[in-house]
């Protein structure tokens, strides 16, 4: 697991500058402990941004791609992004869960049926993927692992 501390100073631009870009985490879950007063964090669903509401003492639980992955497209790992704040900075707290580097995941097998074909290769180092993909190249890491 790798934990990361986010702070987003604030910023008279909230129009033209974003927290964090666009993107899908790519674990296979990521707890998140968001900021108790400044909200921020915004997830993507039919062609709109959406809040993601403040719940003081709660856990946001996301599903990554990893966990995309091994449920055969059961879960979605969705697009969020996070907007500044003009006034205030606001923390966050994120936990990523991810399998170690040289293990390879697929989607069970159990859920891989006639009426539920394989939706995605067997992948190893999901996060090296995510590098070339997100950082580099702009593009969903998903794909990647799209048959
Ligand atoms: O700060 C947040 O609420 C979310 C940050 C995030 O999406 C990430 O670190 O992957
Ligand atoms: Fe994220």
């Amino acid at each position: 697991m790798d934990v990361r501390f986010n702070l987003y100073p604030p910023c008279s631009r909230p129009d033209v500058v974003l927290g964090v870009k666009p993107h899908a985490d790519g674990t296979i879950i990521t707890l998140l402990l968001q900021d108790k007063q400044v909200e921020g964090l915004q997830f993507f669903k039919d062609d709109q941004w959406f809040r993601s509401p403040i719940v003081p003492e709660a856990l946001l639980i996301n599903v990554g791609d990893q966990a995309e992955i091994l449920s055969n497209g059961k879960f979605k790992s969705p697009i969020h992004r996070v907007v500044i704040n003009p006034d205030k900075e606001r923390f966050s707290l994120a936990a990523f869960c991810i399998p170690e580097s040289d293990k390879e995941i697929e989607p069970f097998e159990s859920l891989v049926k006639e009426s539920t074909p394989r939706l995605y290769k067997k992948v190893k180092d999901y996060s090296g993927i995510f590098f070339e993909y997100h950082y580099q190249q702009g593009r969903r890491p998903i794909e990647a692992a799209k048959i």
